[in-house]
């Protein structure tokens, strides 16, 4: 039992004397709060109207507040009232509804109607004053008829606001609006707050129980620590209403029971008074007089007794009905104890399951704050390290910006040394291609100087109609490389790789060729001796090369055309300074016969030389020379040509300042091809053709051989085409050779024995070529040396003559004419063979029974004193006198009978199979003169003798002055050579 009820049992048992909560008299305090008579009227009055308006109250007139409250408390009392005054104003629950809701619905009332009203708290604990004077306020305002009863009851019905209806309905009066229930719901501070301000003693159980149920879902759904603190709390402050209220309760059933028992107490005691009085008054009438009394008395007694037993009656209603209340209290409490006893439990056990959930979160809290301490532990060491790195980074940046300034300074520096520097570098740099194309000059002068024979190769392209495209060349190199691959064969040595000095790849034009091959023609024009020869099979496109397919056409001009051209174009330009004379033969070796294309005679000794001055001159010469070229057909090639044919170009230049003079010539060779024999499926004439051809070809690459190998004999002689290339290779002259190659597959074999010679010819080193050059003493020298050799054959002859007399006695002289067996073909400008013969003044070839020594006599000897013949009868490379005037004076001679010696010997010794084209002419001496005539000879050829000793002195001399002048490069071979002319 809680403090409060154990004090209402004293109370009660002190009867009026009981003391009051709050220390005042329990019994005595109506009296005492009550002034003078009229509050006690008043407070009778009240009682009394509580007793009319409410008969079954059955007040004492005298009751005290104790009373009043005790039988107020349940806040019954007061709806009855409002409910009697204004019938069915009030609504009325069952009757376990709680008294506080029941006084509520009262007050709610009172407050509409503007009365004064009074705390819940005053009714249950505190002072009655406030309640007695509400009820007052009630009866006065009803009695004086202050209310219209109807007006009241049109009114609406006093009852609580709709949301308390709600809790009603429920048997629960909500203490709290459900607005503030769900701030509650949504705020633990709140109801911490309304705990605090005790604001939850005024919520009924049920929406204290809701709002339980909601912590509990919204703790479970949030489990927050925090939440669950204010959440323990709250349920504490709440199960610790419920219990006040409980027990509360508990009192005030008590109270009331007490308060029951006391009135039947009263009831008893008065009832026992009232038959007291009764058995009095029947004395009474016993007596007599007092008849009437008795009467009265009985009647009083009888409607005491009425009274009595309707009293009982009542009581025993009321009895009843406290005892049924009671009991349906009682059970109700019971079952309110029951079901709070098991949310009690249930509270309790989810207040444990949150303090353990709470354990577990303070515990998870712990881990985690020592995992964030730990983490803040490292993040400040992270922090302390990362501050002291940039501390560090701060003072690299600071030296580093210090060195940056530093190396900018001196990049500045460096910038302008560099600068300075790059200035000499442009300057390089501008010199550089000058100095590359000086390193290419050198290069090509180192080459020149070792004499190698540029090897130039040509690769045809497929000619139209051609069907098979398979081409078995595999690659050309910018270099020079060249790659060729054997269709017919697989694996690693299908491939056969050469270099040369250029290649030409099918796409490459005349003028492409003619540019790589100008420089070295060119320097025909310093003296030098230049020869150009296409070599390769046949249709690998030689004549293309050399002559081009038309003349007509200048795109397609060859190197000839091209070179004579140029020749002219420079020649013209430097006439100011240089005169240049320059003169063309052309011939072909057909079957090991020389020819001369431009003349009609047939195979000859000597070429016939023809002046040009212009293009046209060559072009018109060339075609005479095309047309008389002999071409036979074969299988291979129908246009085949089945000779070699050599255009020569003698150019001859004087310096028209200081008188020298230099000699060049240029030989441009179109060989025949190179095919076998088998290949060309020729028989008879062709085979005689195919033969020589091979023949001369061999003897060609025997040549080549000798000069690789630099033997000391080289076979000039084994064919023609050597001996009239013999200058050009073994000389000091500078040679290109043209491969031309067929990249047709079946022409593969072909090719590759055709590079492999040419990979030979490469080889070959032919020594410095050496120009011919002549200052003005040295071509008198020359002249004299020339003056002199004419002498001493001269007195030669004249000797020979006297021994001739001497020893055949008047036998006579031989007659030597040279012949011409060649048939007369193609003639330039109608020329009679009597003359073109006449005009004939030198040989190029000829000297096929001299030997080698005697060889090499005549070439110098050649070199010294080419004779050419003229076309136009002008002035050519005469050393004494021009070809004309030599012919000529040979003419004079013969008719004139001139003594044989006085005739000059202008050619060379002919080829003694052949008749001399010269002849001379004798006379008879008589036997008288012979005498004298030899004693004559004799004193000549002893003076000749003294002469040719003094000449020989003298051209020793020559030979000491020229080869100690600064020409003698130039010359010393010339000189030297011709030495041996002169026979002792
Ligand atoms: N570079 C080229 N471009 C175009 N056509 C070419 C070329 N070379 C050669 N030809 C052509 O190939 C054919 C054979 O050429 P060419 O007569 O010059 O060969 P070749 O070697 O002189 O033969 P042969 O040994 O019979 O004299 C000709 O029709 C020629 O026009």
């Amino acid at each position: 039992m809680s403090s409060i009820g154990l004090e209402m049992n004293n109370r009660i048992k002190g009867g009026s004397s009981m003391i009051g909560v709050y220390g005042r008299p329990y019994g005595s305090s109506s009296i005492l709060s009550f002034d003078g008579s009229e509050s006690r009227q008043s407070h009778q009055s009240l009682v009394e109207w509580l007793n009319e308006t409410l008969p079954y109250l059955n007040l004492p007139w005298e009751a005290s507040e104790e009373e009043l409250r005790a039988c107020l408390m349940d806040g019954t009392v007061f709806c009855n009232l409002l409910n009697q005054l204004s019938p069915g104003s009030m609504k009325m629950g069952n009757t376990f509804e709680l008294a506080s809701i029941n006084i509520e619905r009262f007050l709610t009332a009172m407050d509409e109607m503007a009365l004064p009203r009074f705390e819940v708290s005053d009714l249950e604990q505190g002072d009655m004053i406030p309640v007695l004077q509400s009820l007052k306020a009630l009866k006065a305002s009803f009695s004086d008829a202050g209310y219209d009863k109807n007006t009241l009851s049109s009114m609406r019905r006093w009852s609580l606001p709709e949301d308390q209806s709600k809790g009603l309905d429920g048997n629960f009066n909500d203490g709290l609006q459900s607005k503030e229930v769900s701030e509650i719901n949504t705020s633990h501070a709140k109801i911490l707050d309304l705990l605090k301000s005790n604001t939850l003693q005024n919520t009924s159980t049920r929406s204290l129980f809701d709002m339980l149920d909601k912590l509990f879902d919204e703790s479970v759904s949030k489990m927050n620590v925090d939440v669950s603190h204010d959440f323990a709390s709250i349920l504490r402050g709440i199960v610790q209403v419920v219990e006040q209220r409980i027990s509360n309760q508990a009192e005030n059933l008590k109270n009331q029971n007490i308060l029951f028992r006391v009135r039947e107490e009263k009831y008893r005691s008065r009832i026992n008074v009232l038959e007291n009085l009764a058995s009095g008054t029947t004395d009474e009438n016993e007596l007599g007089s007092e008849e009437q009394d008795v009467l009265q008395l009985k009647r009083k007694k009888e409607r005491s007794d009425a009274e009595l037993s309707k009293l009982k009656q009542e009581l025993q209603v009321l009895k009843e009905t406290h005892e049924k209340q009671f009991l349906e209290l009682e059970l109700y409490a019971q079952e309110t104890k029951t079901v709070l006893e098991k949310q009690l439990e249930e509270s309790e056990l989810r207040v444990v399951d949150s303090t353990n959930k709470v354990k577990e979160l303070e515990k998870l809290c712990e881990i985690k704050t020592k995992i964030w301490e730990k983490k803040e532990q490292t993040y400040k060491s992270f922090i302390h390290n990362q501050s002291e790195a940039l501390q560090e980074l701060k003072a690299t940046s600071m030296s580093l910006k210090h060195e940056v300034l530093k190396t900018g300074e001196n990049y500045f520096q460096d910038l302008n040394y560099y600068g300075l520097k790059l200035r000499g570098v442009v300057h390089a740099a501008k010199n550089y291609q000058v100095v590359v194309e000086e390193n290419r000059r050198l290069y090509n002068e180192v080459q020149e100087l070792k004499g190698n024979i540029r090897v130039y190769c040509r690769i045809r392209p497929f000619l139209k109609g051609q069907n098979k495209k398979e081409t078995s060349i595999e690659y050309t190199g910018e270099n020079g490389e060249l790659v060729v691959a054997n269709p017919l064969k697989q694996g690693k040595d299908t491939h056969r790789f050469f270099k040369f000095n250029k290649v030409f790849g099918p796409s490459s034009t005349q003028e492409e060729v003619f540019l790589d091959t100008q420089p070295l023609i060119r320097s025909l024009l310093d003296g030098y001796n230049v020869c150009i020869f296409a070599y390769g099979q046949t249709g690998s496109g030689k004549t293309y090369t050399m002559s081009g397919p038309s003349i007509n056409s200048e795109e397609h001009w060859g190197v000839n055309y091209r070179a004579l051209n140029d020749l002219f174009h420079l020649t013209q330009s430097s006439q100011d300074t240089v005169m240049y004379e320059v003169g063309v033969q052309m011939v072909e070796i057909y079957n090991e016969q020389v020819r001369d294309l431009l003349s009609d005679d047939g195979p000859i000794p000597d070429a016939s030389m023809h002046c040009v001055r212009s293009t046209d001159d060559v072009l018109e010469l060339m075609n005479i020379g095309l047309m008389n070229r002999a071409v036979g057909a074969t299988a291979l090639n129908e246009k085949s040509s089945r000779s070699h044919s050599v255009l020569s170009v003698h150019v001859r230049g004087v310096d028209v300042k200081t008188d020298s003079e230099l000699r060049g010539s240029l030989h441009l060779v179109d060989l025949a091809g190179s095919e076998r024999i088998d290949r060309s499926e020729v028989t008879g004439d062709r085979l005689k053709e195919a033969q020589h051809i091979n023949k001369s070809l061999s003897a060609l690459g025997d040549v080549i051989f000798a000069l690789a190998h630099k033997n000391p004999h080289v076979p000039y002689r084994n064919s023609k085409l050597t001996q009239v290339l013999q200058n050009s290779l073994g000389g000091q002259a500078k040679t290109l050779m043209f491969v031309q190659i067929n990249p047709d597959e079946d022409s593969y074999a072909e090719t590759v024995s055709t590079l492999k010679f040419a990979e030979r010819v490469s080889g070959v080193e032919l020594g410095a070529a050496r120009s011919y050059k002549e200052g003005r003493d040295v071509r008198q020298l020359m002249e004299q040396v020339s003056n002199l050799k004419d002498m001493i054959a001269k007195k030669d002859e004249e000797l020979q003559k006297f021994q001739n007399i001497n020893g055949t006695k008047r036998s006579g002289l031989n007659n030597l004419r040279f012949e011409s067996t060649s048939p007369r073909r193609h003639s330039l400008g109608g020329a009679s063979p009597n003359s073109s013969r006449q005009r004939q003044g030198s040989r190029l070839l000829g000297r096929t029974t001299s030997d080698s020594a005697d060889e090499r006599i005549q070439q110098n000897e050649s070199r010294l004193s080419p004779k050419f013949s003229e076309t136009d009868g002008s002035n050519l490379f005469s050393e004494t006198s021009s070809p004309l005037e030599m012919c000529e004076q040979s003419e004079q001679n013969e008719k004139a009978n001139v003594e044989p010696s006085k005739v000059l010997k202008h050619t060379l010794k002919a080829d003694q199979t052949r008749p001399s084209r010269l002849s001379i002419s004798t006379s008879s001496s008589k036997a008288l003169t012979d005498k004298w005539f030899f004693n004559f000879r004799k004193t000549s050829y002893q003076k000749a003798m003294k002469n040719i000793i003094a000449v020989n002195l003298k051209i020793q001399e020559l030979q000491v002055v020229l080869l100690t002048s600064p020409v003698h490069k130039n010359i010393p071979w010339t000189v030297s050579e011709a030495r041996p002319v002169v026979r002792l």
